[in-house]
């Protein structure tokens, strides 16, 4: 999975001089499953088409194998795509709608029309009926399938010309949670036995965890982070990319030196370094990473104001002089109760300030209220404290 297949070269994209995407850089390797995710506007469908062929971008270039195709148009690029309203033709049952495009006569390498014989349409349709498991339903119309299986008959119909690269825009969204779920595996499992590239679209970040091999996360117009999706998750880049990709609780900071940041005037041990004595940093910590224990034993102390069943976990929310903590855990702390909170270094995600700084909340208004119960203890030489920093 490693030889490059397209390269979006400095793409920038402008409508009525309004930048949509702004100097894009994206390689995507053969065989790889891209997605592109973000929130509604950032330009993921703007990517795709620019890719697809369908639209040029208004600077940049769009290369395929090395070849630049910016002029290509969509039917010469070895492309096809599958969209959330998947066009299926209602009159036809699920065999001639996989098989509608082989019956189109296409150019050969002298620029002869050549027509598929049937026997070989037959065998293309079957083999893509097998692995999109709808082996069985061939005479069935379109109007007689459940939304999950009417995917299935788009996602065979795209791919039985055997394209290099399947673009998919968000060909999950009409479909219920479960149906989903079980189509996210299906798409990935398609993908692996076709072994082809694909590029996803999607605004849902667990779908994009679950599918990827790269994630690609935007906003307004602009590459925020490129990784896998342990990566994203575990190092996001920015405090965008923290609170888009899962929940945290994010907070204003000051790194004091290499391993100690300082939040809410405490200092706490954590595994950064690389910034400018006393830089103001945004630190992320998610809210797995963040422990209850006894009050007497927390290097922070709060009162829990509200709890959530959520299944697998409670999500506790547990108010610190206005603060809101996000955490998770398998542990009921009953609602009023006074509990301590600590978390280990490597809890702890240390970023530079960016343009996203603020937007989740300045706790810097705070300051004067913790600042009488400030009493940073924490000696780095000593190591992690716990507790009693809390007059
Ligand atoms: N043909 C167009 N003319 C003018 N503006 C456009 C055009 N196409 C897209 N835009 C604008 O470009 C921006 C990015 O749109 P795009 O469809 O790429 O976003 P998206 O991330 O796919 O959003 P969504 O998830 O809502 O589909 C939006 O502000 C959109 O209004």
């Amino acid at each position: 999975m490693s030889k490059e297949l397209i390269r979006l070269d400095n793409c920038t994209m402008a409508f009525d001089n309004e930048i949509v995407l702004d100097h894009i850089n994206l390689y995507i390797n053969d065989k790889e499953f891209l997605t592109l995710l973000g929130p509604s506007g950032c330009g993921k469908t703007t990517t795709l088409r620019i890719i697809g062929g369908f639209q040029t971008p208004t600077s940049g270039d769009v290369l395929f194998d090395g070849v630049r195709m910016n002029s290509v148009p969509p039917y010469k690029r070895a492309i096809n795509t599958v969209f959330q309203k998947y066009a299926l033709f209602p009159h036809l049952n699920v065999y001639e709608n996989i098989a509608f495009g082989l019956r189109i006569p296409k150019a050969d390498a002298s620029g002869k029309k050549v027509k598929l014989s049937e026997k070989e349409i037959h065998s293309r349709v079957m083999e893509m009926l097998e692995i999109v498991n709808l082996r069985g339903f061939e005479k069935r119309h379109i109007t007689a399938l459940s939304g999950g299986q009417q995917q299935r008959v788009a996602i065979a119909r795209a791919l039985v010309n055997r394209p290099k690269v399947l673009l998919l825009d968000e060909p999950l969204g009409a479909l219920d949670l479960k149906l989903r779920k079980d189509m996210q595996n299906e798409l990935k499992r398609i993908q692996q036995a076709m072994e082809i590239t694909f590029i996803y679209v999607t605004h849902d970040q667990e779908e994009a965890l679950a599918m990827s091999d790269t994630v690609v996360v935007m906003d307004r117009g602009k590459i925020q982070q490129i990784g896998t999706p342990e990566d994203i998750y575990n190092e996001p880049k920015n405090a965008f990319v923290a609170d888009f990709i899962g929940e945290s609780n994010i907070i204003d900071g000051i790194m004091r030196s290499d391993g100690v940041v300082e939040i809410f005037n405490r200092r706490f041990q954590c595994l950064d370094g690389g910034f400018a004595p006393d830089e103001a940093v945004d630190v992320v910590i998610r809210p797995e990473d963040v422990d209850i224990v006894p009050e007497d034993q927390g290097q922070l102390k709060g009162t829990v104001t509200n709890v959530t069943f959520k299944g697998m976990q409670y999500d506790i929310i547990v108010d610190f002089y206005g603060f809101k903590w996000l955490i998770q855990t398998t542990d009921l702390s009953p609602v009023g109760s006074r509990i301590g909170i600590k978390i280990d270094p490597d809890g702890f995600h240390v970023m530079k300030k960016s343009q996203y700084s603020g937007l989740f909340g300045d706790y810097s208004s705070y300051s004067e209220e913790y600042e009488e119960i400030s009493d940073a203890t924490f000696d780095p030489e000593e190591g992690d404290q716990e507790g009693g920093d809390e007059k």
